[in-house]
């Protein structure tokens, strides 16, 4: 057992850290971005250089008074305001600037732009790629392999999709996201699929992370844990509003079921089988306000703890889940995924390719290595990918 019981939190001030380049450039590459995907008026362009603004070189000042989440965000930035976005927690402020730039754009006022997500554009490119049609066409391929190869490659699929990450292009130009696969660092799949017999009474949460291009792989993968019963009832839960740019809401999903449907060849008899999943109840599309809170999952409220607790195992996807799921702290890389996710109501499995700082679970060999071949950079490019999991 490590003998951690605490860590420094990330905070943003740390010069040539990775998340001070994610509110000094990533940020006001987004509000760029944001502003030529849709016609805005002046106002949004208004709001959305004040944002700017704010948050590069002022200081945190609260949301506007018709929000109607303003004393909830009061309540979880108390001690914050006021300060520089820097110097506060990085999970909280970059919660917060996605927040403000719904905000800014006016998602949630009353008017036409309300429930307009600004970054469906960018998600919906996505689904018409190159390589996301490769990826579909690659089905009729895998479909003749023997069941547990492809459980495999699905599960493989669903990992490294989250790689296809849209805030994570808005500075590395894409290239995380082309080239060959790096080994795993961990890999426990062996363990996640011992959890889900094929046969048993097993229910399954995938806490879906990015829209577009992870989000297909995520559906063909319950898709299979449906039809080859590792699951009885799946639930994916998607974001109640737009955050981090990609990440999946209901209408997304919608998006890539409709994508799969119209397909050619097993990937269109996939999306017609989703949707049927969906007609039984056998797959059911939740969400909960907690998933946009600035919050690690040790601070879930109870429903949403109930519901992972009656879970025979929750699929935790992406870099974000797994910075809340283990604490957005700098824990010694060695430290147990076991330890840091005890207080999780069940089992519980990461998937998550690495781009940002915060590491647990490595043994000391696969550190020392990652350390020196490619220095520190391995925690954030997007290059590595683990698969934990814990009964
Ligand atoms: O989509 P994912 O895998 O949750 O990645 C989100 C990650 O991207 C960043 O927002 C940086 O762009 C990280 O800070 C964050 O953890």
């Amino acid at each position: 057992m490590s003998k951690t019981v605490d860590a420094p939190v990330i905070l943003s001030n740390e010069p040539g850290s990775f998340a001070r380049s994610v509110l000094a450039e990533r940020h006001p590459a987004l509000i760029e971005r944001v502003r030529g995907a849709f016609p805005y008026g002046p106002g949004q362009h208004r709001a959305l250089d004040a944002l700017l603004t704010e948050s590069t070189e002022g200081v945190i000042g609260p949301l506007g008074p018709g929000a109607p989440d303003r004393d909830q965000w009061a309540e979880w930035g108390r001690g914050y305001f006021g300060r520089s976005w820097f110097d506060v927690p990085f999970l909280w402020a970059e919660s917060y600037f996605y927040r403000k730039l719904l905000e800014a754009v006016g998602y949630f006022a009353a008017g036409p732009w309300q429930g307009i997500d600004p970054f469906r554009p960018f998600k919906q490119a996505e689904l018409h790629t190159e390589e996301a049609e490769a990826e579909l066409t690659a089905l009729d391929r895998l479909a003749l392999r023997p069941v547990g190869e492809q459980a495999q490659a699905l599960l493989y699929g669903s990992l490294w999709g989250n790689r296809a990450d849209l805030g994570f292009s808005m500075t590395s130009g894409g290239r995380a996201a082309a080239g060959a696969e790096s080994p795993l660092i961990a890999d426990d799949s062996a363990s996640l699929w011992s959890l889900l017999p094929a046969g048993g009474p097993n229910t399954v949460c995938l806490v879906a992370d990015n829209a577009g291009r992870e989000l297909v792989p995520d559906l063909l993968l319950v898709d299979h844990l449906l039809r080859h019963h590792h699951a009885e009832l799946v639930t994916l839960h998607v974001k109640p509003y737009p955050y981090y740019v990609s990440d999946a809401m209901a209408a997304d999903v919608i998006d890539g079921l409709r994508h799969l449907k119209r397909a050619d060849g097993v990937a269109g008899v996939v999306g017609k089988r989703l949707w049927e999943w969906i007609r039984r109840g056998r797959l059911t599309v939740r969400t909960h306000a907690f998933f946009c809170a600035p919050l690690p999952y040790a601070d879930m409220p109870e429903d949403l703890r109930q519901e992972f607790a009656d879970a025979t195992v929750t699929i935790m996807k992406g870099d974000l889940n797994y910075r809340r799921l283990v604490g957005d702290q700098l824990w010694p890389p060695t430290t147990p995924f076991a330890e840091r996710t005890a207080y999780f109501p069940g089992p519980v499995a990461a998937l998550r390719t690495l781009k940002s700082d915060v590491i647990v679970g490595l043994d000391e060999r696969t550190e020392a290595s990652l350390v020196a071949a490619h220095d520190q950079r391995w925690r954030t490019s997007g290059t590595h990918a683990l698969i934990q999991a814990r009964r």
